[in-house]
């Protein structure tokens, strides 16, 4: 006689960044099983963050033939007026941790927001879902291991996301908590 197994979603994760992946794995399974495909997707300028992650979640969709989760994460500067915003990866790679801060000398105002905005598709020519989670906290000289971009950086509540442990950055994440509506949209999904 076979058990029967209840039935799960499966997501293909599109993302080039191996970070990324192990905290949408530790977050998501196993009740949402997290399969995995490396393509380099070309990230739009000049728009809304919800737009470039609409974009490129179709672009995925297109490439794949099939149902794709994408994300994208910036990093937004209040004094900048949010900037680098989507941008954060080039700044990041140009200036590092130490030219970020510098960006925000001439300001008392050093609050940022980590954004982290999910697109879920499940397939070509079908309009992507997004799923945005947001932490607010503020830009400091570097503290902790630089295993993640930017984490060293950031500070929320008096510890940098370096200094945290994965499942206490998942907890309080920008990244946990788009994925926290993520859960509940496909919990729903399973039972209509
Ligand atoms: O293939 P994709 O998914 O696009 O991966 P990416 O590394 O290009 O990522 P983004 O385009 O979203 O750029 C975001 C930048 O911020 C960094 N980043 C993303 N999430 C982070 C987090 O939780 N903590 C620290 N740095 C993060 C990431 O390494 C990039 O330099
Ligand atoms: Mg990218």
């Amino acid at each position: 006689m076979t058990t029967p197994t209840a039935a799960r979603h499966i997501v293909n994760f599109i993302t080039g960044n191996a970070n990324k992946l192990g905290e949408v794995k530790a977050i998501l399974e196993p009740a949402i099983q997290v399969e995995s495909q490396t393509l380099d997707l070309i990230e739009i300028q000049g728009a809304s963050l919800e737009e470039v992650t609409l974009d490129k979640c179709r672009r995925a969709a297109d490439l794949i033939q099939g149902p794709v989760l994408v994300e994208d994460t910036c990093l937004c500067f209040n004094a900048l007026n949010g900037l680098p915003g989507p941008y954060i990866k080039w700044f990041l790679t140009s200036i590092g941790h130490e030219g970020l801060n510098n960006l925000l000398a001439a300001y008392p105002d050093k609050s940022a927001k980590a954004v982290c905005t999910f697109a879920y598709s499940p397939g070509p020519g079908h309009e992507p879902i997004l799923f945005q989670g947001i932490t607010e906290g503020k830009i400091v000289p570097a503290r902790g291991p630089s295993n993640f971009g930017w984490d060293p950086i950031f500070e929320y509540e008096g510890k940098t996301y370096a200094e945290m442990s994965k499942s206490e950055k998942n907890q309080i994440s920008h990244r946990g908590r788009a994925l926290a509506k993520l859960q509940a949209w496909f919990a729903k999904e399973m039972t209509s």
